[in-house]
């Protein structure tokens, strides 16, 4: 059984329709991401499920109960927001262990399971410190210690990571990942960030207009988008156009399809490419050194293309530009018009 599980679930905020009827599940111990652009009903999915707002209708289940009427504090959850904040007045240990004084756990407990969870987040040491004494990233630690605490049952993140700066969310990703593991707890994470969801999640989904676009396993839907939306928003998509179907070998019927490829399924050269492949002619408008990788953009049939290679994959081009971009047949992305 999942652990939690969002049923048909409509929120609206005046004129607003933040949810259109929401209906997803979350695996017992999966790390879930939710993308979507802006305004799309990522925060509030999460803040309904932790139980700051209350659904207009549907319902949701955390465990065995239902919870859409319970209150925050009583729906077993760990938070952890963007702008988390810890009580600057305590120390360290004292501020990972607040939740379990408010549940009288007893003092001894609450400083075992509080040096615990600081070890696991591998802060054990300065558990005496005040949070001012701390970098951005050990305060997060200490943030998510604080979240885990209580054992709960789900964990809820918003953008936990955006305010660190790139290397420092790189480190965070990889330990959360290692945490979660570790702990084995249903982790729901919100970030508009794409790659942070393909690292970190083991499922995502993908939100539009306040409804569920698609869900499931990142290269599934990376591989098999549903729609437009969701192939140029989990990655990018180089559309054909239908004049340039011609001669290509589709993996589908065209009829009612639309066909694109992704930047790494390219291969680009002078010179016509092997039989067996899909291929199209284009003018090279720019060939971009990024160090390992490069990308080029293409000009095709008035469409941009983009092409993403290892730059000692790319061979030499033509000073005038003329360039074929070929791709495996069974590479082609197709999707419902
Ligand atoms: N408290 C509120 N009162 C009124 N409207 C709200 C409220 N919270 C959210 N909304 C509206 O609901 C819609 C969904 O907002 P939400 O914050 O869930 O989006 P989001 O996907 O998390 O966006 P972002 O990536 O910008 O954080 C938006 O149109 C937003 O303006």
């Amino acid at each position: 059984m999942s652990q939690v599980e969002v049923r048909n679930v409509t929120k609206r905020f005046g004129r607003t329709v933040a949810l259109d009827d929401v209906s997803i599940a979350f695996e017992d111990g999966g790390f879930f991401a939710l993308l979507g652009p802006s305004g799309s009903g990522k925060t509030t999915l999460l803040r309904t499920i932790a139980g700051f707002h209350f659904p207009d209708s549907g319902s949701i289940r955390i465990g065995e109960r239902n919870v859409e009427k319970v209150p925050v504090e009583k729906r077993d959850i760990g938070m952890m927001f963007q702008n988390y904040a810890l009580f600057p007045n305590m120390s360290v240990a004292e501020n990972v262990g607040f939740g379990l004084r408010v549940r009288k756990v007893g003092s001894a407990e609450e400083t075992r399971r509080a040096r615990e969870a600081l070890e696991l987040v591998q802060l054990g040491h300065l558990g005496d410190r005040r949070p001012s004494q701390l970098s951005g990233g050990q305060r997060q630690r200490v943030a998510l210690a604080r979240a885990i605490v209580t054992n709960p049952k789900v964990l809820l993140l918003d953008e936990p990571l955006s305010a660190l700066d790139k290397t420092l969310r790189v480190d965070m990703q990889i330990e959360l990942k290692r945490i979660q593991r570790e702990v084995g707890i249903t982790t729901i994470f919100v970030t508009h960030d794409q790659e942070e969801a393909l690292t970190l999640s083991d499922r995502i989904g993908i939100l539009r207009d306040g409804r569920i676009v698609q869900a499931g396993p990142p290269r599934e839907v990376y591989n098999r988008p549903v729609d437009a939306f969701a192939a140029g928003f989990l990655g990018e998509a180089n559309w054909l156009s239908e004049g340039a179907l011609a001669g290509l070998t589709l993996p589908a019927d065209p009829s009612g399809r639309r066909f694109a490829t992704r930047p790494e399924a390219l291969a680009i050269s002078a010179a016509a490419p092997a039989p067996g492949m899909n291929a199209v002619r284009g003018q090279l408008v720019q060939r971009v050194f990024a160090g390992a990788m490069a990308t080029c953009l293409v000009e095709v049939d008035g469409q941009p293309w983009k092409l993403i290679a290892r730059d000692r994959d790319i061979p030499e081009l033509p000073g005038d530009g003329a360039v074929w971009l070929a791709w495996a047949p069974q590479d082609t992305l197709v999707v419902p018009a």
